[in-house]
């Protein structure tokens, strides 16, 4: 057992929960009205694991990030569905008071550019004690020893970090400082969103690596945001693929980018030269993301950029998004597409 997991060793023993997120939709006020930028998603973190949520800008990742921790802010609210964290329950039926305190307490979280989210003024001790107070932490020398048990397990000199304010440290080291805030509360749940967004090349394995171990010793049930799927490759078993506030596959992240089955997820892995593996059959995908004016409302959100649409012309692809629903090979894959329901409705039959 490394430093990090003695400090907690009562809650690190608990199993990991699961979240269990159901036909969850969030809307964004605008001046054309409210307009969702998640769409009924269903979406399963299953105990112990790390999910990484792919997709392009805009496609509702740190929109759907921040209903975890209940942190969606005006003028985005959540118009329907139910989030279920193991502990916790329904966290869209908590009070504004329980959900604060699940918030950094039961769920930690990271931040895009959390490399620039620390107070300049206040060395991370402090911080580290303001984080303390507001939920109500009466141990403070327990929680300073949580702290440092922390920052040494990621390779930190925590007494010199503890006393550094922000500027004194690498965009890799506040990374990690990120972390330490996120987990020193014994949080379960982790959300990390773009942890290594702006880090080098080294930093970005260091941090990865980090994750990695943190989620392990720590049995954690953690969901990584990026755009990067080279970043899910590396450190994520299960993967969702978010396409205009839809997910359309999720899966093993191992059969989902050795075959993915959706066109969309298709053409996203093979416009990646890195995970392809082969320069030359990277190919970039044509056209842009939908912005949330632009998603359209009637058929499938993918279909404008569909090369299987555009080949096939299905009729059902015009007049309603497919479901998420599982592939026929009994792999647990999820894929919301007609065009593949055809494909094993069909081969289905030829075998029956
Ligand atoms: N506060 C807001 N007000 C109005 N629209 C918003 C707001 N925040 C996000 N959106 C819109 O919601 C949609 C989803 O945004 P979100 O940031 O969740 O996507 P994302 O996949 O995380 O993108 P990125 O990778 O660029 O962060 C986008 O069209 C975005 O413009």
């Amino acid at each position: 057992m490394t430093a990090a997991t003695q400090a907690t060793t009562s809650t690190a023993a608990a199993a990991p929960p699961a979240v269990t997120i159901r036909d969850l939709t969030i809307v964004y006020r605008t001046p054309a009205g409210e307009l969702p930028a998640v769409s009924g998603v269903d979406l399963d973190l299953p105990p112990g694991t790390i999910t990484g949520l792919v997709g392009e800008s805009g496609s509702g990742k740190s929109t759907l990030a921040l209903s975890l921790l209940g942190a969606v802010q005006r003028p985005g609210r959540i118009a329907a569905g139910s989030i279920h964290v193991d502990g916790l329950g329904n966290l869209v039926e908590l009070s504004a008071k329980s959900l604060q305190e699940a918030r950094g307490g039961e769920i930690g979280y990271v931040f895009q550019a959390a490399q620039n989210s620390l107070n300049p003024l206040k060395t991370v001790g402090k911080q580290l004690l303001d984080l303390g107070r507001s939920h109500g932490v009466r141990d403070r020398t327990a929680l300073v020893r949580s702290a440092k048990e922390l920052l040494a397990g990621m390779g930190l000199d925590a007494a010199r970090v503890l006393d550094s304010y922000q500027h004194e440290l690498s965009g890799g080291m506040r990374q990690r400082v990120g972390i330490m805030f996120a987990l020193v509360l014994n949080a379960h749940v982790l959300v990390l969103d773009e942890p290594t967004t702006a880090l080098d090349m080294i930093s970005q394995a260091n941090v990865l690596k980090i994750v990695r171990a943190v989620h392990t010793e720590r049995g954690l049930t953690t969901l990584l945001v990026t755009h990067d799927i080279g970043v899910v490759a590396e450190v994520a078993e299960r993967i969702a693929v978010m396409y205009g506030g839809v997910v359309v596959e999720q899966g093993e992240t191992a059969d989902v980018l050795r075959a993915p089955k959706h066109p969309y997820a298709r053409a996203l892995i093979n416009a990646i030269p890195r995970v392809s593996g082969d320069l030359s059959a990277a190919r970039p995908l044509p056209g842009r993301p939908p912005t949330l004016g632009t998603i359209p409302t009637r058929g499938c959100v993918f279909r404008e950029r569909c090369a299987v649409y555009a080949e096939r012309q299905l009729p059902a692809c015009v007049a309603e998004q497919p479901p998420l629903a599982p592939v026929a090979d009994g792999s647990g894959r999820l894929v919301a597409c007609h065009a593949v329901a055809v494909e094993d409705q069909q081969a289905t039959g030829e075998t029956a």
